[in-house]
């Protein structure tokens, strides 16, 4: 984002302010478009980044069973209301010929995909096709369980309220055992 792209968010953020009623100029207030401006930069980040460079460079290790790396923290910004919605991601793939990616690769394409106005389940699929054109595994499995802050504290206000996405690619698509296999690991401590 560069100084001009800032500028406009200040600006806004200022009319936004003015239209709710509050004064822009008051002393709580005055760095406020600056700070915003600040925020979205950092949350949209993902927007200059594709998660398919993560997995450019990859192992090569004799492991033909799954890896899974669960639990993964992410914040994301609802692109209809743009407040946040936040939980984990859990990603699970079977390497085909050996190619294996860091595992730090699976949590920061989740990360960078998060960073935009998103949908759950585009995080979802395009962190599951991301890695099936990259490392062309045998198959992929991405589950996300989040909870969206515009329906909890607006809207319907249903606070607790989980939304669960999966996708599965390769083999996982059809072989419900595997499929069985990612959710029992999910169960484990
Ligand atoms: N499918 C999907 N829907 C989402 C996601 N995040 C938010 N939404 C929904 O997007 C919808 C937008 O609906 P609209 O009717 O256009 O907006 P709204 O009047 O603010 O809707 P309400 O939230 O029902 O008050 C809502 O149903 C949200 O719950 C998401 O990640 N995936
Ligand atoms: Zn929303």
């Amino acid at each position: 984002m560069n100084e001009q792209d800032l500028n406009k968010i200040k600006q806004a953020v200022t009319m936004i302010l003015e239209a709710i009623g509050e004064d822009p100029s008051r002393e709580g207030l005055l760095d406020t478009p600056k700070r915003v401006a600040k925020m979205y930069h950092e949350v949209f980040e993902g927007l200059n980044k594709d998660p398919k460079e993560y997995f450019e460079v990859v192992f090569h290790e004799n492991h033909d069973e799954v890896v899974l790396v669960k639990d993964i923290p992410f914040y994301s910004m609802c692109e209809h209301h743009l407040v946040p919605f936040f939980g984990v991601a859990h990603v699970a793939y079977i390497p085909r010929d050996g190619v294996v990616a860091g595992l730090s690769k699976l949590a920061r394409a989740v990360e960078t995909t998060a960073k935009r106005p998103q949908l759950q389940e585009r995080i979802t699929s395009t962190v599951a096709d991301a890695m099936m054109e990259m490392l062309n595994p045998i198959g992929v499995y991405v589950i996300i369980e989040a909870e969206h802050m515009c329906m909890t504290m607006r809207g319907i206000k249903k606070p607790g309220s989980k939304t669960i996405t999966t996708v599965a690619r390769g083999i996982y698509e059809h072989d419900d055992v595997k499929r069985a296999e990612i959710l029992s690991l999910l169960k484990t401590n």
